[in-house]
């Protein structure tokens, strides 16, 4: 068969096996599903043809619709260029055939690949096939009968399970709930689907159509009771997307109406969605958080990457034992070096607590938990070193006793970073470590280039950059200099990839590309406050937008001793538009330190939720009195959406800079940074897709007016924004090389 297309082979026991191949994974387009009705046709014409089995090539059943044509409508808007499944195919070709047809699944059935599937009268599958309808992270719902048939197959809460949180489920799960009918070996498949197919023909197995069947729905007020409680969970868990509740709608359409107006109200939403900003935002994601792996000169030059069994860890505390943990439950030996017997063991302990919190959230195996702590091994000196694949120094907590913060899922370490020790160190573990071995540092500061600047092996030096904490954390930003060598970026993207991190390279410059894009955004916040809008409107407002949480909170969280740490960081790399803000120091003289000690904007006592505090106010008013921005000394009026793009468009205006210096490699990597390291919302695409969809010419003129207004060089437009809004190019298009620059700060 050719590479894309579909065959059908009829042998004497009166089968119609019928193959379809669109590699990598048996995507549905037009021309396949046109081919596959032409093969059924003639299946069902054929004297010869008692049954059918419908299966795909290459060892997987279909990983659904082609993603690829989605972007293109995306682009053109054209709901043409979708293949129109769920009626004409999977009801009238398939599921209300005259003779029965055998879905044969092996490896996968994702998304239409299972709605194709539930519509065939039989399912056999081999062992651990994925089972999945990933519709709704994509901000659609299933488009080829999935809200009906499911339901139907395995009962409504296994299914709304499923379809709402979109994981996958194995075959043999499947099975137990009577989405599989059989499960056996890849070899067999064929065979046992064959003779289920015939037996179906013969009357000795049931010919099952799903869309008819509802002895598992339940009554009607136990429907009604399980899709309420449905639709309370998804507000509170997934309150910025539309297709949830969407999903749910066209769920009770189909219980309370009947299958076929089930499927009728399925397509019309599902063709509402696809056009959505949330589907092309998600969308967006999935192909750009494959993008990162592709790195030019990097991955494309015939390179393999070496393999990292042993990596040693300068440094056990918090970042450092974090990191250490996503090796060992990884397989990767970790050789923990601190400087003393109480910091070694802290650190221990540190990881042992890690692990046992992943088996409690059932994260980990408990034997996997086992075999992880037997392979670290905590040492004072550089001994171990001499057959370690990679050092990663973490060294700031407890060789320099600066502070390191961790704030859950919006992760900012903060260090007052010591130069002449990293450069020690590096010095010592070149001569300790084998001349293969990867060197890397976790700095969230340091100029790469002068950490090496004493090493002999400049190429051997690499930034990885984990987010705390790094053990839940999936960003990994790789920092390369002009002189680390692809082959240290590929293996460590290797390693990353092996620890379940998305590893996106970047440049080498203060903050790198998450936390250099994003120090506008509190420092954004703050002019907003000053000019005499209400923190806590800020707050929910960025929280609305998708945020988990608002500034004021995040500063919170990462507490104000930090806060004035990474200000200082940035105002010194970027003199020109860091704005100093008078409020932070003022909480500081009062006693606040953020959530530390459970006093900064909010409140915070054990086992509540944090609360706004109103004694934050009149230190508030005293700092609006000292930095006198407020026109006329009234508080200036705004809208929501201005407050919210007030906030976020000097962080657009800032990973403008990121592009044109060639920090990222690509636009679409500072998105997935952007979602993985600062919780930017995923269903807008990243910081630089929503900007496009807002508009690079708004996003300019808004700058523009903010800076000449309020006379802040934070809202002045960059160079980059201000060339792309004029001539109507999208920030994400590619930057011609010739126009990279590099700033005084990147190197
Ligand atoms: C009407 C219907 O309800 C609508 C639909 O069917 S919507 C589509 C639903 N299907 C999906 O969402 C499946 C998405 N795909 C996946 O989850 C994963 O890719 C997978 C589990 C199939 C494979 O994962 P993995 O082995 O890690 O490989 P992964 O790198 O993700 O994918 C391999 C390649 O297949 C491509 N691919 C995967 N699914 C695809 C799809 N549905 N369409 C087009 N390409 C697809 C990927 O883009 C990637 O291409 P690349 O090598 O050029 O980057």
């Amino acid at each position: 068969m050719a590479e894309v297309g579909v065959k059908m082979e009829v042998d004497s026991d009166g089968v119609a096996v019928i193959t379809f191949s669109n590699p990598p994974v048996n995507a549905f387009v037009i021309s396949i599903i046109a081919s596959l009705k032409e093969k059924f046709g003639e299946a069902m014409s054929r004297d010869d043809v008692k049954a059918i089995v419908l299966t795909g090539k290459h060892g997987k059943f279909s990983g659904g619709y082609d993603l690829n044509v989605f972007q293109k409508v995306h682009q053109t808007g054209k709901l043409s260029l979708l293949p129109d499944v769920s009626m004409d195919f999977v009801v009238n070709t398939i599921e209300d055939a005259m003779k029965p047809i055998v879905a044969a699944i092996e490896g996968l059935a994702l998304g239409g690949g299972l709605e194709v599937a539930m519509g065939c009268h039989a399912r056999i599958a081999t062992p651990k096939a994925q089972l999945r309808l990933p519709e709704l992270s994509l901000g659609i719902i299933p488009g080829a009968g999935g809200t009906q048939r499911l339901p139907r197959l395995l009962g409504l809460p296994k299914a709304l399970d499923m379809l709402l949180t979109s994981k996958p489920i194995l075959s043999e799960e499947g099975k137990r709930l009577g989405l599989i009918d059989a499960i056996v070996p890849p070899q067999e498949l064929l065979k046992a689907s064959r003779q289920w197919a015939l037996d179906i023909a013969n009357e000795r197995k049931p010919w099952v159509r799903s869309l008819h069947r509802i002895d598992k729905i339940g009554s009607l007020s136990e429907a009604h009771e399980i899709i309420k409680l449905a639709r309370q969970q998804a507000k509170r868990t997934s309150p910025n997307l539309p297709q949830h509740q969407a999903c749910l709608d066209v769920i009770e359409e189909g219980i309370v109406q009947g299958g076929y107006p089930g499927l009728l109200k399925e397509k019309k939403v599902f063709n509402e969605l696809v056009v959505s900003d949330t589907s092309k935002g998600l969308l967006h994601v999935f192909f750009a958080q494959r993008a990162t792996s592709k790195v030019p000169n990097v991955t494309d030059i015939g390179l393999k990457p070496r393999a990292v069994k042993k990596v040693a860890v300068i440094g056990g505390g918090l970042m450092g034992s974090g990191i250490a943990t996503s090796l060992i439950v990884n397989n990767i030996y970790v050789v923990l070096k601190e400087v003393n017997s109480e910091y070694l063991q802290k650190g221990i302990k540190m990881i042992e607590a890690n692990v046992r919190g992943l088996v409690a959230r059932k994260k980990l195996a408990q034997s996997r938990a086992d075999k992880a702590l037997s392979m670290i091994k905590g040492v004072l000196d550089y001994s171990e070193f001499k057959d370690v694949d990679m050092v990663i120094e973490v060294s700031n907590i407890n060789l320099s006793n600066n502070p390191v913060i961790a704030i859950g899922r919006l992760a900012w370490l903060a260090v007052i970073e010591n130069l002449q020790l990293k450069q020690k160190i590096f010095s010592e573990i070149e001569k300790a470590c084998p001349p293969h071995c990867i060197l890397a540092t976790n700095t969230s500061t340091i100029d790469l280039n002068l950490i090496g600047e004493k090493l002999g092996c400049q190429d051997r030096l690499v930034g990885a950059h984990f987010f705390s904490p790094a053990h839940v954390m999936p960003l990994l930003e790789i920092i390369r200099t002009k002189k680390t060598s692809a082959q240290v970026v590929l293996d460590l993207m290797a390693v990353g990839k092996i620890i379940n991190k998305v590893p996106v390279v970047v440049g080498n410059c203060t903050g790198f590309a998450v936390h250099r894009a994003f120090f506008p955004y509190k420092q954004s916040a703050h002019i907003l406050l000053l000019l005499g809008v209400d923190l806590f409107r800020i707050d929910r407002l960025i929280t609305n937008f998708g945020l988990p949480m608002g500034p004021f909170q995040l500063e919170d969280l990462t507490g104000f001793g930090v806060a004035v740490a990474v200000g200082k960081e940035f105002a010194n790399a970027f003199p020109d538009r860091a704005f100093k803000s008078p409020v932070t120091d003022f909480l500081i003289r009062n006693g606040r330190n953020g959530k530390n000690n459970g006093k900064g904007y909010y409140v915070y006592e054990k086992g509540s939720k944090p609360k706004p505090d109103p004694l934050v106010l009149p230190i508030i008013e005293e700092s609006r009195r000292v930095a006198n921005l407020m026109p006329h000394g009234k508080p200036i009026s705004v809208t929501d959406q201005e407050i919210v793009e007030m906030v976020l468009f000097p962080v657009v205006n800032e990973a403008c800079r990121v592009l044109e210096e060639g920090i990222v490699v690509r636009a679409a990597d500072l998105d997935i940074a952007s979602i993985l390291g600062m919780s930017f919302p995923s269903q807008r695409g990243g910081i630089i897709f929503w900007a496009d969809l807002v508009g690079s010419k708004h996003i300019y003129t808004s700058l523009k007016k903010w800076s000449e207004k309020y006379g802040n060089n934070l809202y002045k437009p960059s160079r980059f924004l201000e060339e792309r809004a004029m001539n109507g190019v999208l920030l994400s298009a590619p930057v011609s090389t010739s126009k990279t620059t590099s700033s005084r700060a990147c190197l």
